[in-house]
């Protein structure tokens, strides 16, 4: 009981570790630049405007008054809020009407110095009581603070504590560590619906797994879903079972952990910063730390457990041209000086993986007899996308002896008595969950206990198609002055790219170039993307120089000698090419792509399955990038649409479609928020009842019902669904299935419990109005007040947990994606 306690303090420490981390990374927080400065505006202003557009943030950093900086940082909670509130202020009327305010997400440099001021001068303090301590890892001193003057002696991280910050921790270690931040949001999933609902509104599901809870921590509750640590080390015996959910609070069976097939260099895509090194000289690599920290250290990826041989290659030869050919120096974000700014490279392959099973876990093995039979494995005779299994790879946890089926068998056992016991409702509760682990959880696959996961791990062939696009810095005032020396520079660098590839036998096919003159190195998904400058745009620039020499010129027709053959080869058409699960799929130089196709095929093939469509079935692609989830199910389906924000990401889903013969997609640019209602509308009947709260004139129009059956998949990015996606989707009643996938588990907690509260439990936001202050101060109370322009709120049934999969997606780092399924 004790070793329980310390457990779950442990985990709820480590959350609130990972909250903390989250906030530093700036995450949570938005600058906003064009505030009003001097006059009455302070930050308590700032705070009003906020309120007055429905935000309330955690904390304010606008220092108007003081130093007439019209910056602003605003923190909140989470990254969800923190999405939101900057989808809001983009359009919102500004403060000051005829000035503009820009949004963008993290810390502003101006309090990013301050902050790395700050702890600058701490670091000399510690430095001078003969305190400075090394960071984990042992990296040397770094460039912390302004990189103009002495730097600050603080050290910072390894480029691989920064960067693969688990490499030296176990594989099966990671596992259970990520295996186990899935556990915990499950449970506080639970604890989530269950904190707001009320009465005869509480799911069952809730009152199951809360009573489950309630009874495994001897009746104290567990208010706080952080209740045990059981199942981390392979049998240490908490009252999780990572098996099965219900019995521990968790919202549904969590199955386990999908490993990952590949776990060395496994990156198909590297995004590197040209920046100065610990030497001060200028290389190409990662950032050692967080810019937010003052770090602008950059590192070089060749130790990196996760970067490709391949990118490794392509960043020496970027960071060997800057260093001893470039005339234009690296960009400095502090002084928003320099020139080159990222390299970006990305892989594909023609070849599917397709995975050898490991074997099935035999009782007991020696470590390196189970080692050296996991590295083997016995081969799939002709091994298929379809014959694929993807719980092969299921990892579980305890009980050591016991293989999942087995698990799931008994815990549908107890399952069944606890139900029995405790009424008819519940009963049928549990056995749906029991059934759902049993049946289509597992496949039928024993997957292998955690202490039998080997490390041996294959790294992946070398790729059959390379792309690199070199970000930089339009406004670097010589390359604006001089565009043909600017010009040059690129066609330089792709010939120093081209070389080296050929020399390590690299298909580097494509080079691009991204103008992006903002602070943050995340251009905007519209920053210009051209070819590399071809000799005739460089001599047309030439001529057109003021003043330019003779030798300038003469300059320019040798280098188109010598280049030109580089800069044709590398011209390629613009992307490349991945095969993952026998498609293939185009992949333009922004658009999402899964980093690790591998244990990509592996989490698609979940998805598929957990799907569960019939030839009937209208398949909703949420956030579909270039149409990955939805074309692997085409086959199965009468029709896909994908809707993604990125028109890159949709040009290629679309080309993808038709690169695989596939007719019955259908992709669609834009906001999911934006986009889904009208999607509903098109091709689902009852579509704009409740999603859109009236205010789609496409809803209005719907005429025809022709899909019944519609299953819906998402996949956002880390900030999670927008709320109005949420509300389509409940107010959609045909989608009675849908299978969540997210790579940020706080997140997934936040929108699978907005997707399974009861509608009489949501607040008055939720339903399309607020509730706001009577009386100064709120001492009069709150009344509701419905938002001008809402449609009557509908009521809709709310989706159930039914089961949830972890999967490595992200060997070495702390990220970890999940998979769930939810009914309705
Ligand atoms: C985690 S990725 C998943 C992509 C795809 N399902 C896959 O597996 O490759 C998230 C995707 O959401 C897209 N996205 C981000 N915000 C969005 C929004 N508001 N509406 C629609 N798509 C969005 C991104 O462009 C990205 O392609």
């Amino acid at each position: 009981m004790m070793a329980a306690a310390n457990a779950a303090a442990r985990v709820a420490a480590r959350a609130a570790e990972e909250t903390k981390r989250n906030m530093q990374k700036g995450e949570t927080e938005l600058t906003l630049r064009g505030l009003p400065t001097g006059g009455d505006w302070d930050w308590r202003a700032l705070k009003k405007w906020l309120q007055s557009r429905g935000l309330a943030q955690r904390s304010i950093k606008y220092t108007a008054k003081e130093v007439a900086l019209d910056v602003g940082v605003v923190r909140f909670a989470s990254e969800a809020e923190c999405s939101t509130a900057a989808d809001l202020l983009a359009t919102a009327e500004p403060p000051v009407r005829g000035t503009t305010v820009t949004v963008e997400k993290g810390l502003a440099p101006e309090y990013a110095n301050k902050q790395s001021r700050k702890r600058g001068r701490e670091g000399e303090e510690e430095a001078a009581a003969g305190g400075a301590a090394a960071a984990a890892g042992g990296g040397g001193r770094g460039v912390v603070g302004a990189s103009r003057g002495p730097k600050a002696p603080r050290s910072v991280p390894d480029v691989c504590e920064a960067v693969c910050p688990w490499w030296r921790v176990p594989y099966p270690r990671q596992l259970s560590d990520k295996h186990q931040r899935i556990v915990l949001a499950l449970r506080q999933i639970t604890a989530e619906v269950d904190r707001r609902t009320y009465g005869a509104a509480k799911p069952e599901w809730v009152r199951a797994a809360r009573g489950k809870a309630d009874s495994a921590a001897g009746g104290a509750g567990d208010k706080g879903g952080a209740s045990s640590r059981g199942g981390n080390k392979g049998g240490s015996g908490g009252s999780v079972n990572p098996n099965g959910g219900v019995a521990s609070g968790l919202c549904c069976p969590l199955l386990g952990i999908l490993r990952a097939p590949a776990i060395e260099r496994y990156r198909n895509k590297s995004e590197f910063t040209a920046g100065l090194d610990e030497a001060e000289q200028p290389s190409v690599g990662f950032l050692r730390g967080a810019f937010q920290d003052g770090i602008t250290c950059v590192g070089s990826p060749a130790a990196t457990r996760h970067t490709s041989r391949a990118a490794v290659a392509l960043a020496a030869a970027a960071a060997e041209y800057i260093r001893g050919a470039s005339a234009f120096p690296v960009y400095d974000k502090r002084r928003h000086e320099g020139y080159w700014r990222l390299v970006l490279v990305r892989e594909g392959s023609n070849k599917t993986f397709l995975p050898v099973p490991q074997p099935a876990p035999a009782p007991a093995p020696a470590a390196e007899e189970s080692a050296a039979a996991a590295a083997a494995g016995p081969v799939l005779e002709n091994p298929t996308f379809a014959s694929l299994d993807p719980f092969t790879y299921l990892v579980t946890f305890e009980p050591q002896q016991q293989p999942a089926a087995e698990a799931a068998a008994a815990q549908e056992a107890g399952a069944a008595a606890a139900a029995a016991e405790e009424g008819a409702v519940k009963e049928e509760v549990m056995e749906e969950a029991a059934a759902a682990a049993a049946e289509g959880g597992s496949g039928g696959a024993a997957g292998m206990h955690v202490s039998q996961v080997s490390e041996a791990e294959a790294e992946q062939p070398p790729p059959d198609e390379v792309m690199v696009m070199l970000q930089v810095n339009p406004q670097f005032p010589r390359a604006q002055s001089d565009p043909a020396a600017a010009a040059r520079e690129l066609r330089a660098m792709t010939a120093a790219l081209r070389s080296a590839a050929s020399a390590a036998g690299l298909p580097l096919t494509t080079v691009r170039v991204q103008y992006h003159a903002g602070v943050s190195n995340a251009a905007p998904y519209d920053a210009p993307i051209t070819e590399v400058p071809s000799a005739e745009a460089v001599a047309a620039a030439a001529s057109k120089g003021k003043g330019k020499e003779e030798g300038e010129k003469k300059e320019v027709a040798e280098e188109a000698g010598e280049v030109e053959a580089a800069v044709v080869a590398a011209s390629g058409p613009g992307f490349i090419h991945d095969s993952l699960c026998e498609l293939k799929f185009r992949i333009s130089p922004t658009a999402f792509f899964q980093v690790n196709s591998p244990a990509t095929c592996v989490l698609y093939k979940v998805v598929g399955e957990w799907a569960a469509p019939s030839p009937a079935t209208l398949l909703l692609d949420i956030c579909c990038g270039t149409g990955t989830i939805g074309l692997t199910m085409a086959g199965r389906v009468a029709k896909v649409v994908g809707v993604d924000s990125v028109a890159s990401a949709v040009e290629d889903a679309r080309v993808n479609a038709a690169l695989n013969g596939i007719t019955n997609a259908t992709f669609v640019t834009g906001k999911a928020e934006d986009a889904l209602p009208g999607i509903l509308a098109t091709y689902v009947d009852n579509a704009g009842k409740g999603a859109t709260h009236g205010s789609s004139a496409a809803a209005a129009s719907t005429t025809s019902a022709p899909y019944d059956n519609v299953v819906a998949v998402c996949d956002p990015p880390r900030a999670g669904l927008h709320r109005s996606v949420i509300r389509a989707l409940l107010g959609c009643e045909k989608i009675r299935r849908l299978v969540f996938v997210s790579c940020n588990p706080d997140n997934l907690v936040a929108n699978i419990s907005a997707l399974c509260y009861p509608p009489d439990n949501r607040s008055g936001r939720e339903k399309g109005g607020t509730y706001v202050a009577r009386g100064a101060g709120a001492k009069g109370g709150y009344s509701y007040q419905r938002e001008e322009a809402q449609a009557p709120f509908v009521p809709y049934t709310p989706f159930r947990p039914v089961k949830a999969v972890a999967v490595d997606l992200f060997p070495h780092t702390s990220h970890v994606e999940a998979v769930m399924l939810l009914e309705r």
